[in-house]
């Protein structure tokens, strides 16, 4: 009760004043001044008061409304927004489709054959695989562009083809599995499961290899030259490089004048049409660069380790002849790295179907406050839903691969590269209970930087190609449909586990003795 007698008489000051104001606003006559707790209970009966406070509630209750519905319409838009995009991606690879699908009619001989093999395009899914549940490539054509470039024409025709098996290191009791749930009798079971080591054979001899190295090392530079040697003396393959390294190396001997290279950027886009298989000579940086090159679909990478930490390259340069040997043989493990596809559309689009060209991350995208001493305010959203806004130096949006990256230093768990999911990591939250997420692979994310952010902030991938993004400009970003495929020394699983033992010393501890036991 003696709690109770301070906050009457608060009241008592508190209805004074609004008794006032409101006589002062012609609402109703105030209450006369009064001195006692009863004349106050008195007039918190009195019905003017009782209609001061129902006013107040409904005000509040109609402020509470409006909030809930300008939030409803800024999410809906967004999501409006993610969802144009994605119709437009699925219009383009559709559309891609039917070009391909067109120009089959008109391919070579050999082109036809790789057709006839299959395709793994989005749209291919459900035809993927042949009747041994045997997955093949795809290849495409743009026969225009390809009669253009001569130094592809100068390379043997033939692309070797390829067959993706499910399975233990290409064993017969393994098979790719469409179905992961089934229901056969009303049951639903989980038995099959898809995400089994893929394993690739050739079903000719590869021919052309693209090497792609990291600049400015001479150990780097002494190994190309031996490689291009031993690959065009002892295995008969054609060699392509970059123009840098060509040059290079014709600096040092005319003997390379073979080696190829292109002299337009466009060329670029054609190479997977001819390359079978990629080497990369350097770090994790070379791996990012060639997966960087290839905007479509990508030939196998067999990474060599010429970095300080080389998370995502197992061979070592010393064993390059046995690697070799034993890839270019085949069968060999690979594990299929996913990317994300982010496209940033600007406030100033006309539409949502008005966005830059896409980029592809084989790590990551991050968003982050650059040069900026303000947080960040990010909004995102999830396909329809709003997940939160991000209010710190910024946002991780990872693929596996790249979780024991940029992800790992902000707090994001490490994942198998072969799982499929897209890692939300914050940097630095300013808040207590921002924990990462990992969504499914198949959800699209809408970053919107809000009109009321105090600043930039800058989009980087792969730790390149910053983008500022302004106050209602956004970033959408999905999983992409073309992964790099990676060779793997042993296996997928023993590969990652091996990395993050040796490159990261993960969980590493002394052992607990046993001394002073009974
Ligand atoms: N605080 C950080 O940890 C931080 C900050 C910026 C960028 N990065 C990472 O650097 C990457 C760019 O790599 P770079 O070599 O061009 O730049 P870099 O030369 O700055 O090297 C970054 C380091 O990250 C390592 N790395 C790259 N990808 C990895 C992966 N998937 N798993 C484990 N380690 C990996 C590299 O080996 C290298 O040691 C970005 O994609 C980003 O993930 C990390
Ligand atoms: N072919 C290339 N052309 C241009 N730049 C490249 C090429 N290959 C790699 N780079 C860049 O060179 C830098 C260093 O390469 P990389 O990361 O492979 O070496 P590292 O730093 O010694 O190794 P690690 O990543 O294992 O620490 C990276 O920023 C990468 O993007």
């Amino acid at each position: 009760m003696s709690d109770q007698t301070p906050q009457v008489s608060n009241d008592k000051e508190n209805v004074h004043v609004v008794g006032t104001q409101l006589q002062s606003n012609g609402y109703h006559d105030s209450p006369p001044p009064c001195n006692s707790e009863k004349m106050i209970q008195e007039f918190l009966q009195l019905p003017s008061s009782k209609a001061v406070d129902d006013h107040l509630v409904e005000f509040s209750e109609a402020m509470r409304t409006v909030a809930k519905a300008l939030r409803r319409v800024s999410e809906g838009k967004a999501s409006a927004q993610a969802e144009a995009a994605e119709w437009k991606r699925l219009y383009e690879l559709e559309r891609e489709w039917n070009l391909q699908q067109k120009k089959k009619g008109e391919l070579t001989e050999h082109i036809k054959h790789y057709s006839d093999l299959g395709n793994t395009t989005i749209k291919q899914t459900d035809r993927c695989c042949g009747k041994h549940g045997i997955c093949s490539h795809e290849v495409l054509q743009d026969d225009t562009m390809v009669s253009k470039s001569k130094f592809l024409q100068d390379l043997a025709t033939r692309k070797a083809p390829f067959k993706l098996l499910w399975g233990c290191n290409g064993g017969k009791n393994g098979q790719h599995k469409h179905d992961i749930v089934s229901f056969e009798k009303g049951n639903i079971t989980t038995a099959a499961r898809s995400s089994k080591q893929i394993s690739l054979k050739w079903e000719s001899h590869p021919q052309t290899v693209l090497i792609l190295t990291k600049p400015n090392s001479t150990p780097v530079h002494i190994l190309c030259a031996e490689m291009v040697r031993w690959l065009r003396d002892v295995k008969k393959l054609d060699v392509i490089v970059e123009p840098r390294v060509k040059a290079e190396l014709l600096a040092e001997n005319s003997y390379f004048s073979f080696v190829t290279t292109w002299e337009d950027d466009e060329e670029i886009l054609l190479l997977h049409t001819k390359v079978d298989l990629i080497i990369t000579l350097g770090g994790d940086g070379t791996v990012l660069w060639a997966a960087s090159m290839f905007k479509g679909p990508v030939p196998p990478v067999v990474p060599f380790s010429l970095g300080s930490l080389g998370f995502m390259t197992p061979f070592q340069s010393e064993h390059y002849r046995d690697s070799l040997d034993t890839i270019l043989r085949g069968p060999i493990s690979i594990t299929l790295r996913h990317r994300l596809q982010c496209y940033v559309i600007r406030e100033s689009a006309k539409d949502e179907l008005d966005t830059e060209e896409p980029i592809l991350v084989l790590n990551e995208v991050t968003i982050d406050r650059g040069m900026s001493s303000f947080l960040t305010y990010l909004e995102c959203y999830c396909d329809n839903t709003f997940v939160t806004s991000v209010q710190g130096d910024g946002l991780i949006l990872s693929t596996t691969s790249g979780s024991t990256a940029y992800s790992l230093a902000a707090g994001g768990s490490m994942v198998h590269p072969q799982v499929p999911g897209i890692l939300f990591t914050p940097i630095c939250p300013h808040s207590l209970s921002f924990r990462p997420l990992i969504l499914p692979e198949y959800v699209t994310l809408r970053v919107q930087v809000p009109f009321n952010s105090r600043g930039h902030v800058w989009a980087s991938f792969d730790g390149k190609d910053r983008k500022q993004l302004s106050a209602g400009d956004a970033l959408i970003c999905s999983m992409a449909h073309w992964p790099v495929p990676t060779a793997c020394l042993v296996d997928s699983t023993n590969d990652f586990l091996r990395s993050i033992h040796e490159g990261l010393h993960w969980n590493l501890r002394k052992s607990q003795s046993l001394d002073g036991l009974r």
